[in-house]
């Protein structure tokens, strides 16, 4: 299959999937094409204005000769009235199908499976939401606006001109077909090159995002050239499809003009030949002449359309495709009110797509409610694993993990999610206040934000900044260091009412008095909360009720601080190699 024939479908369904949003908004659309159908009905006036003035106008006694400014301003005037409705109900149409368009694709991103983050870089899916529905309805509007301002008076005028000479009007169509021809081809070159500068747009806008978020490691590198030229490389890409796209388009208009103009001399010609045969009067010649130039004028402003169009749909097609992504799938039926915190893990084997060995194999391990369990072992044991598991943003190729009894898999993903609260590896802060990161999608309650920020020892320090606890945070926390970070990461964990907490890592960028601190202040939780502590730095664990020890996606051993070094296994070793 060629690849203009796999694309012509596609674009018709995308076409289709865009008026989905634009129809729920057809009341405005019918404003708008009324009241360009009032613009257009101007439009055939203007030559028979001129048919009565060089009819009537050159006799003394006809009307007087201020009637001709009147009645032709009053024309312009209505006509720019009827056109600034029709762009003003259009603008409205269209601004609320955006939004729409948005929140679908919002939504879309927010129920997307866990793997579509792995491919999706932040400012691709930023372009698709924000940006593509825009450009996408921009351009459309704009060839609607053209259609019914150029379209509409086009049939006006054509209808004008079978009135006073079908035969020379329908003589007059032969070169239509010839320009349908062309559109057409230059059509099919747009897309393809089209979908090209797309992806290629795509890169650039992920080249920023990198650049962006790395922008420290940008400069400690001293990268700045290597940044430029790799950006430079990608925009050469884009600079290059572009212009075939405008190349391809340059050469519509001169063709389509060429093909007109034949026409157009064509009948202008035989028309003056008629006219000199049956003897008609100069003013029908003037009326049809002008009538003509004024309807071809507006035809070619049409065929200038096919490339707006095809843009739009292949951008659409593009954000489409992130409505596209497959939601995370929740089979769960079972809801939880609030868990023990009882968690077992049996025989559960995860490999990762793509992966060379299962990252768990065949793990079994009882985290049980109300205690401290700590994770240990080498990076890439398995530790993060087990939580992506427990939160169901991974599923078990085989085995089973159990929530007080209940199957995880049977719980629906709310309310297996609402049971943790996770302060992860990688600190993510959003760009607002200290109490809005804290009290995240929660509402706010002044004591116990005071509470949590205090036992993540952060309160005395909130107090010192400007605002207090309103102080933005910057993005992504920038405006706080990498300990601030965390402590106000844990706040955030503590504040939320889950009965299972989950530090992984969440205290090594603590100094030792922080940890210490937090350490104590989570004393008071101790018996009524299930805490799970993943940590390299093994002081941090030394008093958790039990230690499994993890490696190469299994379990070794399990116990307390003591009983493992009485056992003198593997734990015993990393204690020990971490004392050297
Ligand atoms: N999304 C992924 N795709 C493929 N492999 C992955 C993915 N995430 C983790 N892995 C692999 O799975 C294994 C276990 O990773 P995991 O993050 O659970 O280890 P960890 O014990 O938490 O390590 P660390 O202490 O360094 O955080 C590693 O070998 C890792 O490379």
């Amino acid at each position: 299959m060629t690849v203009e024939a796999a694309t012509a479908p596609d674009l018709k369904s995308t076409a289709r999937r865009v008026l989905r949003y634009v129809l729920p908004h057809r009341l405005g659309l019918f404003w708008t094409v009324l009241a360009y159908i009032g613009a257009a009905c101007t439009e055939p006036l203007i030559p028979e204005l001129l048919r009565t003035v060089f009819g009537k106008g050159f006799q003394a006694s006809s009307f007087s000769v201020w009637w001709v400014p009147v009645v032709l301003i009053g024309l312009f005037a209505l006509r720019g009235l009827f056109g600034f409705l029709g762009q003003y109900m259009l603008n409205q149409t269209l601004t609320r199908s955006v939004m729409d368009m948005r929140r679908s694709l919002l939504d879309a991103l927010l129920r997307a499976d866990a793997s579509a983050y792995t491919s999706l870089q932040p400012g691709a899916a930023v372009t698709k939401v924000v940006n593509d529905p825009n450009q996408v309805l921009t351009l459309l509007s704009g060839t609607v606006v053209s259609v019914l301002r150029d379209g509409l008076p086009a049939i006006a005028m054509l209808g004008y001109l079978l009135y006073l000479n079908w035969q020379l009007t329908l003589l007059s169509m032969i070169t239509t077909p010839a320009m349908a021809f062309v559109v057409k081809r230059v059509n099919r070159r747009v897309q393809q090159i089209g979908a090209r500068n797309y992806d290629a747009q795509l890169e650039l806008v992920n080249k920023v995002d990198d650049i962006t978020r790395a922008w420290r490691v940008v400069r400690s590198f001293d990268a700045g050239d290597y940044e430029r030229g790799r950006f430079a490389d990608i925009a050469r890409k884009v600079q290059r499809s572009a212009l075939k796209v405008s190349a391809t388009n340059a050469l519509t208009q001169p063709l389509s003009q060429l093909m007109a103009s034949v026409g157009l001399s064509l009948i202008v010609s035989l028309a003056l030949l008629q006219a000199r045969q049956t003897n008609t009067g100069v003013e029908e010649f003037a009326a049809f002449v002008t009538a003509l130039l004024l309807m071809t004028s507006r035809l070619r402003h049409l065929s200038d359309l096919a490339q707006p169009i095809t843009n739009a749909l292949v951008i659409a097609r593009g954000c489409f495709s992130l409505l596209d992504t497959p939601a995370e799938p929740d089979r769960g039926t079972q809801d939880l009110a609030l868990a023990r915190g009882e968690l077992s893990l049996r025989e559960v084997k995860l490999q990762y797509p793509g992966a060379e060995r299962p990252a768990l194999d065949g793990l079994s391990m009882l985290i049980k409610p109300g205690q401290t369990t700590a994770l240990v072992g080498a990076s890439g044991a398995g530790k993060s694993s087990v939580i992506h598991l427990l939160l169901g943003f991974a599923q078990p190729d085989s085995g089973q993990i159990l929530l007080d009894g209940h199957d995880i898999q049977d719980l629906r993903r709310a309310a297996l999610r609402r049971q943790f609260a996770v302060v992860s590896q990688d600190i993510v802060l959003f760009d607002a206040s200290v109490a809005d990161n804290v009290a995240y999608a929660q509402p706010r309650d002044a004591a116990r934000l005071e509470q949590a920020l205090r036992a993540a020892h952060l309160w005395d320090f909130v107090q010192t900044l400007p605002q207090g606890i309103e102080t933005p945070v910057g993005a992504n926390g920038s405006k706080l260091s990498g300990g601030q970070r965390q402590r106000l990461a844990i706040a955030r964990a503590l504040y939320k009412e889950a009965p299972i907490w989950v530090f992984d890592e969440a205290t090594s960028a603590l100094d030792t008095e922080s940890e210490r601190a937090v350490q104590q202040a989570l004393e008071q939780w101790q018996g009524k909360k299930t805490l799970i502590l993943i940590a390299h730095r093994l002081s941090t664990v030394r008093a958790a009720d039990c230690i499994h020890v993890m490696s190469n996606g299994r379990l070794l051993e399990s116990g307390s601080h003591a009983e493992l070094l009485a056992t003198d296994g593997a734990y015993a070793a990393m204690v020990r190699a971490q004392h050297d």
